[in-house]
């Protein structure tokens, strides 16, 4: 077999990206575009010592799962990778993606996977799209959508997965653009002014966001710009991003407000967000309000925890965690987020959220290196994880091991790095209790996934009779204390730790002769308070399980 060899083959599986992968002269085939199920005729357009990449020439006789695609641009498009196979086949090649990653790159064998949870009317749902500006070959002003990774724009103002207000919004944009000879970029030349329409719409308030992306300071004619787009209703803010750098990125950090407010408003459940044009904002609000629905059934909050949401964009999990919580808090590393993150807080009248700017994996090691300089143990019930799609740092997932929360909510965009950061955690003291994909993304090979895992526990008890004392078959008292020694934590726990972890978690104080008398129960050494039991009575049986509860955190039992 060779370059250029038309060869034809039935596709068996699918790739991770969607491609469609099938068996030829003993040689694994991948073909975009085609689908498991189909019967197909292919070119092979590059070849490797076992397997190669074919470009789909004729589809033979179709998948029984290929569907009429709503979408007549879905092969050029780089959006839609999936979009003609029948939606559950999409929901089942999901779940069995997310599957195939834990057990190949978490090694999980047989992960706790609950079904993926779809999309009643899975396209219509992107509340957000940022549309390329350029020109066709004739000159014209052209927008649409990216060719598979090329910058091809493939012009089509129709997107299947989108609000229908898109449409109307770039006729407008370019009519206004051809009637008073506004340029589009060209790339390659880094000259012409219209780069970008970032579009924003708010699902529950139908308020929408226009913001132009474009190579340059102003915008000329922006009052035409504005007096169109203003006559859309719901028009909620206009404004323009500077964007000057010769780069993939699409938008620059300085915006301008030319009509309306900085942002939009939206809900997801009952709390509601402001979105500014530079904040990440979940694109599918349907299906973000079952996925938040199952970060908080797996954080399990009964109203004492304190809670870490990190990589929390505009506070939107620590928002919607917070009125079960007893305080949460936000990191992220875009500082604009962060303020619409306060903000959203204060809107919603959330007092208990504190939101902090920077890296998830620098303010996390800090604030645990500074607790620890002052004696402190940094405290979390629950630690909930959202990050791109690179996964966490290293540096954080080793402090969230530090800290040791007994739940970690992991919510996920990609299942192959979410693999690499469960085999870490679970190696060490964590287990995979829950695994929940859910299809954010309809249409497309990716999916978000949400991951319950908690501390380990011991799996059981048995019971050992003994007695203690001098003589035959009895354990002298001498051997405890000794053992006790041995097994002391070689970090020193003190008792204003302790007291710290109770306050914490249980929004109570303990009388450091209440530690001492427990300690004292059990057997251990009572290093800088080997007096305080005889200076109170007796503490309660809250408190004796609260101050035990600190003692195996901080493994001293
Ligand atoms: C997948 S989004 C999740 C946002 C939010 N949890 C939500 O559901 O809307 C990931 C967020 O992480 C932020 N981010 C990226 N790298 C980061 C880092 N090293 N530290 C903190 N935040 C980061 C991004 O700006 C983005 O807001």
């Amino acid at each position: 077999m060779q370059k250029n060899d038309e060869v034809e083959l039935v596709i068996e599986d699918m790739g991770t990206a969607g491609e469609g992968i099938g068996k030829t002269g003993g040689m694994t085939l991948f073909v975009k575009d085609a689908l498991i199920g189909d019967r197909i005729r292919a070119k092979i357009v590059k070849l490797k010592k076992s397997y190669g990449y074919g470009r789909l020439m004729e589809i033979l006789e179709p998948s029984p799962w290929r569907t009429e695609a709503k979408c007549s641009f879905h092969r050029q498009c780089g959006g839609c990778q999936i979009q003609a196979l029948d939606y559950e086949k999409q929901l089942e090649f999901k779940q069995k993606k997310v599957l195939s990653n834990l057990q190949h790159i978490g090694g999980f064998l047989n992960p706790p996977m609950e079904s993926v949870v779809g999309m009643e009317v899975p396209y219509y749902y992107r509340n957000k799209a940022q549309f390329p500006i350029g020109t066709d070959k004739n000159g014209r002003i052209i927008t649409g959508f990216y060719a598979g990774r090329t910058h091809q724009i493939i012009a089509n103002r129709e997107c299947a997965l989108g609000v229908w207000v898109n449409r109307k919004i770039l006729d407008i944009v370019i009519g206004v653009m051809e009637k008073y000879n506004v340029t589009a970029y060209d790339e390659k030349s880094g000259k012409g002014l219209m780069r970008h329409v970032l579009i924003r719409y708010g699902f529950a308030t139908k308020e929408i966001m226009v913001c132009l992306i474009i190579n340059g300071k102003t915008l000329p004619y922006a009052d035409v710009f504005v007096s169109e787009l203003c006559k859309l209703e719901g028009m909620t803010s206009i404004s323009i991003n500077m964007n000057q750098k010769n780069t993939n990125v699409i938008l620059g950090s300085h915006i301008e407000v030319l009509w309306g407010l900085p942002y939009i408003t939206d809900y997801i459940g009952d709390i509601k967000y402001q979105i500014s044009p530079l904040s990440f904002y979940q694109v599918n609000p349907v299906q973000t309000e079952k996925l938040y629905g199952l970060a908080l059934e797996y954080a399990d909050l009964k109203g004492h925890e304190t809670v870490w949401d990190l990589y929390c964009g505009i506070g939107t999990i620590s928002l919607f965690l917070a009125g079960k919580a007893k305080r949460v808090f936000g990191v992220e590393i875009v500082p604009q987020a962060i303020e619409d993150a306060r903000r959203n807080a204060e809107i919603n009248h959330i007092q208990n959220a504190e939101f902090f700017t920077g890296k998830a994996e620098e303010i996390l090691p800090e604030f645990y290196e500074k607790e620890r300089r002052r004696g402190r143990q940094a405290y979390a019930d629950v630690i909930v994880v959202d990050p791109p799609r690179k996964g966490c740092d290293k540096a954080l997932l080793d402090t969230i091991l530090l800290m040791k929360p007994e739940r970690i909510v992991y919510v996920s965009c990609d299942s192959a790095t979410l693999a690499r950061d469960l085999k870490i955690l679970c190696n060490r003291d964590y287990e995979l209790r829950r695994v929940r994909p859910v299809d954010q993304f309809c249409h497309t090979s990716h999916v978000e996934t949400v991951v319950l895992l908690s501390h380990k526990k011991p799996d059981g008890h048995i019971n050992v009779k003994v007695e203690f004392g001098e003589g035959e078959g009895k354990v002298p008292l001498d051997n405890i204390a000794k053992r006790v020694e041995e097994y002391k934590p070689k970090e020193r726990v003190t008792y204003k730790m302790i007291k710290e972890y109770t306050e914490a978690k249980y929004g109570f104080k303990v009388h450091t002769a209440y530690i001492a008398e427990v300690k004292r129960d059990l057997g251990l050494p009572m290093y800088d308070a080997s007096n305080a039991a005889e200076e109170l009575k007796h503490p309660t049986a809250e408190k004796v399980e609260a101050i035990k509860d600190a003692l195996k955190h901080f493994e001293v039992i």
